[in-house]
Formats: C-alpha cells, sequence, structure tokens
C-alpha cells in the first residue's frame, strides 16, 4: 500500500490553503505533519480522506485516484481520527468503536465484528469503560475511543488530526508507543498531525512541516527538525539537540526578533 499526493492543492471558497503538495508515503512508518496554526496540517488530513475534495491534484492509493474509490472502499483503506467528535453521541463507548466496522456490516452484526470491537477495546484498554456513555466521558477517554474506532475499521492507512492533544502524559507516550506497534506489525501508513515537536521528533519516520500552506520541508526528524527551519516556520528561536538515538529534542526558548 502506498500513499502519494501529486500537486495537490485546496481552497476554501477562494481562499487558498494549500497548494503543490508532494508526498510519497510507504507503508510501515508513521508521518508526522508539523506546523504551525492555519498552516493547512487538517485541511491536508481530510484531502487526504476525501472529507474535503481538492480541485487540484491528485490522492492515489497504490496509484489509484482516490476519487475513483467507492465509499466503502476507501473506508477500507483509510480510517481519519478527527480532533473531537461531536459531544452529543449518545452512544457507549461499545457502540461507538462497532461504528468503525461499518465497512464490513452487512445490515447486521456479526460475532467477528463483536470480537473485533473486544480486541480493540482490550488493546486501547478502554474495557472497563465499554458500557459508558461517549458524551459523559472526559476529553481524553473520548480521544481514546475516536482511535479505538479508528482502530476497529482495519484500515492501513490511518490519518490522526492531533491524536494526543487531549491526552495526560502518560497516555500520550502510551499511544504513540501502541501506534509505533501497529505500525510495524500491520505494516500502517499513520499520518499523524502534531503540535508537540518532541513528540514528532522522537516517534515520526518521516515529518512534513507545511509552512503557509505548502511544504517547507520533509524528510527524516533529524533533516527537518533544525534551528532554522523552527525560526523561519514557526517565528521562535530554539535549541536543537541530539539525543543518543541520533533523533533530534527541541527546546523552544523564545519568540525570534
Ligand atoms: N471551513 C473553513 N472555511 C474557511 N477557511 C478555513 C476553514 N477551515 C480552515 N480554514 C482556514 O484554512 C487554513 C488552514 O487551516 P487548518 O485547520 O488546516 O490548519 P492547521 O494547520 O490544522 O491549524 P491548527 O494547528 O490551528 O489546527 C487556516 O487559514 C484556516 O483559517
Amino acid at each position: 500500500m502506498t500513499l502519494v499526493t501529486h500537486n495537490l492543492g485546496f481552497s476554501y471558497g477562494g481562499k487558498q490553503v494549500l497548494s503543490q503538495i508532494e508526498m510519497e508515503l510507504s507503508p510501515g512508518r508513521m508521518v508526522c505533519l508539523a506546523g504551525p496554526n492555519g498552516s493547512g496540517k487538517s485541511t491536508l488530513l481530510r484531502c487526504l480522506d476525501r472529507i474535503l475534495r481538492p480541485k487540484q491534484g491528485q490522492v492515489l492509493i497504490d496509484n489509484q485516484d482516490i476519487k475513483s474509490l467507492a465509499p466503502r472502499e476507501q473506508a477500507r483503506r483509510v480510517a481519519y481520527v478527527p480532533q473531537s467528535a461531536s459531544q452529543n453521541l449518545h452512544f457507549t463507548v461499545f457502540e461507538a468503536v462497532m461504528m468503525g466496522r461499518k465497512p464490513f456490516l452487512d445490515f447486521r452484526v456479526k460475532e467477528d465484528d463483536r470480537r473485533e470491537v473486544h480486541r480493540v477495546l482490550a488493546m486501547m484498554n478502554l474495557k472497563e469503560m465499554a458500557d459508558r456513555f461517549y458524551d459523559e466521558l472526559s476529553g481524553g477517554e473520548r480521544q481514546k475511543v475516536l482511535i479505538a474506532r479508528a482502530l476497529a475499521q482495519g484500515s492501513q492507512i490511518l490519518l490522526l488530526d492531533e491524536p494526543t492533544s487531549n491526552l495526560d502524559l502518560r497516555y500520550q507516550l502510551e499511544v504513540a508507543e501502541l501506534l509505533t506497534r501497529l505500525k510495524k506489525e500491520h505494516n500502517l501508513i499513520l499520518v499523524l498531525a502534531l503540535h508537540d515537536l518532541n513528540l514528532a521528533a522522537r516517534y515520526a519516520d518521516h515529518v512534513v512541516m507545511l509552512h503557509q500552506g505548502g511544504i517547507f520541508a520533509q524528510g527524516s526528524a533529524a533533516e527537518v527538525l533544525n534551528r532554522e527551519n523552527i525560526r523561519v516556520v514557526y517565528g521562535v528561536e530554539a535549541r536543537v539537540y541530539m539525543e543518543e538515538d541520533g533523533r533530534p529534542a527541541v527546546k523552544p526558548l523564545r519568540p525570534a526578533a
């Protein structure tokens, strides 16, 4: 499975927010989209899932334009985890995660689907919450449920918009480790929008840094997350040093003059 964009561009009305996005993403990789507020990370993820329909360029899965995929076929290949879902979902956690099985349901829930939902709930440590209502959970608990729903979908491409933003420190690391493990075991392509540069530095196989709607730099964390790029793109002076494993760590110092 490969995910490629060619000359992708997107406008909201007359306002161009993404242009000339060229990416070639291969399996078993975690790709982090970095960039300041408004640089187009969420818009790009939504274009990759065709929630938004770009008029310019193409998104190709295994060389096939996603425009030509039926919704069900697309959902079997790509799952999207939004930053948050409507808080008014009055479903149990079990039911919310079962929604991820939609591309597989033929008018009724089968034993396989139930088994899969139980497996994902156990993997995400959500079993004890299975009967609680989604709209009665904390922000972080809801975020875990949304990730679980995407995992239940079983797609090889997972798009996650700020998946750790509502999570406490321990759970941020647990989710990052879990995604890393899943990526390896199931050869997934993971694309994450992330604000936390240190999380990106530590876990990303590939970093795409967006700036003003275009790709400013892409490559390994060490290639992309350097002082100069951070100064230009974020307007921040930072100290960047290499950890023993060759990955960078970023210490923001002050707004650049
Ligand atoms: N529905 C919309 N209509 C018009 N403009 C929009 C809409 N959604 C986003 N934008 C604009 O598109 C640009 C990119 O927004 P986007 O949400 O993709 O950025 P982002 O990098 O994900 O930002 P953040 O880090 O703040 O989540 C911004 O200028 C934003 O104001």
